[in-house]
């Protein structure tokens, strides 16, 4: 019998180690391409289905993952707010810092409008409003994601809005690092939820440290077995910390407060400001020496894996590049012949990527995707940041396989594998300008199908496997046609 037709595609991971995405034909091949073939041959002589040899990912070694997926108990993490069950599907709420969202709009030249401060503040006001500063000073309160429960189905027009300026002294004593204007919810089309938490209060906004749930022991997939530690970059690399500060009661420094604020409210043509971001703690725990082709299959099954996706460079100047990202168009592999598709009629948005833990900020946002899921930054795949210009969308797909005509999805015999996604919105987009992530299996209770609205700033969060670790054909989505506007959003894939 004939193989059925693929119907979808999805690509494969891209060299992780370019600055961009992977060349148009007819360009040599690229990593993709040759594993694809690897697996063509190795599995799939005949261009059949491979699933007869596909390895199950062995879903206890993602503690954090069992949690927010497969536990018959509710998460308790407040950031998440369900809008599905089994599948669980859910939406993070600010999952973004405004720092983050502005750094990947100017690396990949996003025509979204700058974040708005919530209020102009001179910063000379600030010399004269000293802080009274209780808490240590490097010790700053674990944000709470504000969840502020919203009933849904909700229509709601996500355009922030700048509140309006509040008296200058009450903003130099208690106004975050980060001012955040009120971002509308992303709006799932669902039924009312149950309020999680009332927030009857203003909440403190986010400072630009992220909220981490507690990293799970250490899962060490790839044993690596060198003894050169590769030179990180600069902010990747584990800092030795610095002695604290004893809990004092002290006015704080005016000019220190006023530089940061000044610098997040971008008011300040200071050039030296101290970083307003936290160096990310990137836990490394052996040194690299020996780096797998990304994309290509492992060698043994006995022999140890090398993870894919850190950087093969010892250079940080080289993983600090300073070109614009350019978005290139998309392709899809077609599973049959493994070839890759560029004239994919299912698929008419461009796609760039960021090079894996490119700089401070980029290896937080990775660190953070991992963290969500009980895993480590090796596990992230390089971000994918795509681009839909009005008309163009991406139907319905599977990130971890091919969507074949029957509903059935084939699973890639060999890790990495996509074993979650976090899609997250880097713009806002009115309800009635399309632009949605579709389930076209997932339902709200009242029958309609789940849909997310994007929100700048929140992701969208499902589990593409099963608890017992086989692909999960109800998690195929589709990112809808935009009728107005561009529409920008990021793919933070964590495999096996
Ligand atoms: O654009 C969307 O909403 C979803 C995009 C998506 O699923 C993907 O890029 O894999
Ligand atoms: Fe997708």
């Amino acid at each position: 019998m004939p193989p059925k037709r693929p119907q979808k595609g999805y690509e494969y991971q891209s060299d992780s180690s370019s600055d961009s995405s992977p060349p148009s034909p007819p360009a040599p091949p690229t990593d993709a391409e040759i594993y694809a073939e690897q697996l063509r041959t190795a599995s799939n002589p005949n261009g059949t289905r491979t699933s007869t040899r596909v390895k199950k990912i062995n879903t206890s070694r993602f503690p954090g993952l069992n949690k927010l997926f497969f536990s018959e108990t509710e998460s308790t993490d407040r950031r998440l707010r369900k809008v599905h069950s089994n599948p669980n599907v859910y939406v993070i709420d600010k999952f973004l810092t405004n720092i983050e969202l502005d750094h990947i709009a100017a690396r990949c030249d996003l025509q979204i409008p700058k974040v708005q401060p919530a209020a102009v503040v001179q910063p000379a006001l600030l010399v004269v409003q000293p802080k009274e500063e209780t808490v240590e000073e490097e010790q700053q309160p674990e944000p709470v994601m504000a969840p502020v429960a919203v009933p849904a189905p909700v229509v709601v027009e996500p355009h922030p809005v700048p509140e309006p300026a509040p008296a200058p002294v009450a903003v130099a004593v208690a106004m975050p690092i980060e001012p955040q204007p009120p971002q509308p919810q992303p709006v799932a089309t669902m039924p009312p939820q149950p309020m999680q938490m009332p927030n009857p209060v203003p909440q403190p906004l986010p400072l630009p440290q992220e909220p981490q749930p507690p990293i799970q022991p250490s899962i060490q997939p790839y044993q690596l077995n060198t003894a050169q530690p590769p030179a990180l970059p600069v902010a990747a690399a584990t800092k030795p910390k610095k002695p604290r500060k004893k809990k004092q009661k002290k006015a704080a420094a005016p000019d220190e407060f006023g530089i940061r604020l000044a610098a997040a409210l971008n008011a300040s043509p200071i050039k030296s400001i101290p970083p307003v971001v936290p160096e990310p703690v990137v836990q490394i725990h052996q040194p690299v020496t020996q780096f797998y082709v990304p994309g290509s299959p492992p060698k043994q099954p006995s022999e140890p894996l090398t993870s894919p996706y850190l950087p093969s460079t010892s250079s940080p100047a080289k993983l600090t590049p300073k070109k614009l990202k350019k978005f290139k168009k998309s392709y899809t592999d077609d599973s049959t012949t493994l070839t890759r598709n560029d004239d994919d009629t299912n698929r008419t948005s461009t796609f760039t990527y960021f090079t894996k833990m490119e700089d401070s900020k980029i290896a937080a946002i990775e660190e953070k995707a991992a963290s969500y899921c009980g895993t480590t930054i090796e596990r992230v795949e390089p971000l994918q940041v795509v681009k839909y210009k009005p008309g163009q969308f991406f139907g319905a797909h599977h990130d971890t396989g091919v969507l074949f005509d029957d509903g059935s999805v084939e699973f890639p015999a060999n890790p990495p594998r996509r074993v979650c996604t976090f899609f997250v919105y880097l713009n806002d987009v009115p309800s009635n300008s399309g632009g949605s992530t579709r389930f076209p299996l997932l339902k709200n209770e009242d029958g309609t199908v789940l849909e997310v609205q994007p929100v700048k700033g929140s992701a969208v969060l499902w589990s593409n496997i099963t608890k017992e670790g086989d692909v999960d054909p109800l998690t195929v989505h589709e990112g809808v046609a935009i009728t107005k506007g561009n529409k920008y959003g990021m793919n933070i894939w964590v495999t096996d």
